[in-house]
């Protein structure tokens, strides 16, 4: 048998950031990985203004990925690949980070090429709902490419990580040794990573804390305070452990309330991340989602509006949308012209 080797399927702003730490870590691990990060790199070209160019090709000269994490030098370990299956070929240890629109045509273009035995953690916030079924990505995977798979979720906006700002995140874990090796890819000084036996716990805050990100969002928009604020976080988290009680099996409160990949990730992304912001220019322009996203995003894909729409899809299906209604009042607002100032309404009822 070969030697072991990590593939990086995603390369936008967090993959990137990703890919420093795992490429500088495979370098000197216990586990004696192949030296080569291939990452997969959805081809496109750069506009002028970038200096042209396949995207894989710049990455590859540069090492830098001058249009989703723009100035950070990425390790020369890491290998843009812009096929797949030729990213992936080999590889023992597979993380997956992209926008979670984009994972079910990954999928199909990967099964039946991933060698049995194969470990995956997903960075990937969002959750796959069907009608009135849902699945962590984690079990997605696993099912759909007969793959073990850990989730690692935490209060890790991908730039402070990428500058070397210290930041804590938390794995959770399928069993304790894969665990430990993907700590040993993933650990540094600046990035801590703490391990837990709550997968589906860990995929749940990642995903439903950016709808609370979308709500903090509309209060800035709103000009409504801190206090606010922070109602709106405490109401958020509120709604989030009690979905994750109330559908999933064995998941842990004190992931929610404890872990970076809980509370500490929500107060991160409701101060400072992407769906904050275009929420909060959601509420001063009136603009839809979509167009905000190319506006202000250069490229980069927004997680929590889809996700409010998908679990308000799945909460309708199991007549539970008023037991959320935090949840509710986001997807109402960013899809059904419900007024933004009404963001609070009904929602203080929600206790822990
Ligand atoms: N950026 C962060 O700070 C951060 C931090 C933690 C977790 N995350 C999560 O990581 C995941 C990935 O987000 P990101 O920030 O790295 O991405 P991003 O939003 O920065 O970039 C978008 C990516 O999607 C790719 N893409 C565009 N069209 C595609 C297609 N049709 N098929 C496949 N890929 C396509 C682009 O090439 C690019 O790599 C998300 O679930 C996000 O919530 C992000
Ligand atoms: O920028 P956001 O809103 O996608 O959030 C980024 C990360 O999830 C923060 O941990």
């Amino acid at each position: 048998m070969g030697k072991e080797s990590v593939c990086i399927v995603g390369s936008g702003n967090w993959g990137s950031a990703i890919s420093k730490i795992a490429g500088r870590n495979i370098l000197n691990n216990p586990h004696q990985f192949e030296k080569r990060l291939p990452m997969w790199v959805f081809e496109e070209t750069l506009d002028e203004k970038m200096g042209g160019g396949k995207l894989t090709d710049v990455i590859n000269e540069k090492h830098e990925n001058v249009k989703y994490l723009p100035g950070i030098a990425l390790p020369e370990n890491v290998v843009a690949v812009p096929d797949v299956l030729e990213a992936v070929k080999g590889a023992t240890y597979l993380i997956f980070v992209l926008p979670h629109q984009f994972l079910g045509k990954t999928i199909e273009q990967l099964k039946g090429h991933i060698q049995p035995g194969t470990k995956g953690l997903t960075l990937i916030k969002g959750v796959d709902v069907k009608n009135d079924k849902i699945q962590i990505y984690a079990d997605l995977i696993e099912k759909e490419l007969g793959i073990s798979c850990s989730s690692l979720s935490g209060a890790n906006i991908a730039n402070e990580v990428a500058q070397e700002k210290f930041s804590e995140t938390t794995i959770g874990y399928r069993n304790e040794e894969e665990g430990k090796v993907w700590k040993s890819i993933l650990d540094s000084e600046k990035f801590k990573v703490s391990l837990i036996e709550d997968v589906a716990g860990v995929s749940l805050c990642g995903a439903l804390k950016n709808i609370v990100a979308v709500a903090a969002g509309f209060i800035d928009g709103l000009e409504w305070g801190d206090n606010a604020k922070a109602a709106i976080m405490r109401i958020g988290l509120v709604e989030m452990k009690n979905f994750g009680l109330e559908f999933f099996d064995n998941v842990k409160s004190a992931t929610f309330l404890e872990e970076s990949a809980g509370v500490a990730d929500l107060m991160t992304s409701c101060m400072g991340g992407r769906n904050r912001k275009v929420a909060e220019a959601f509420a001063r322009t009136g603009k839809s989602f979509d167009e905000l996203e190319k506006e202000l995003l250069g490229g980069q894909k927004l997680q929590g509006a889809a996700t409010a729409k998908e679990i308000n899809s799945f909460l309708k299906s199991k007549k539970r949308v008023e037991a959320y209604p935090l949840f509710k009042a986001v997807y109402e607002i960013a899809y059904e012209g419900r007024d933004v100032e009404s963001i609070v309404t009904g929602v203080s009822k929600s206790k822990l």
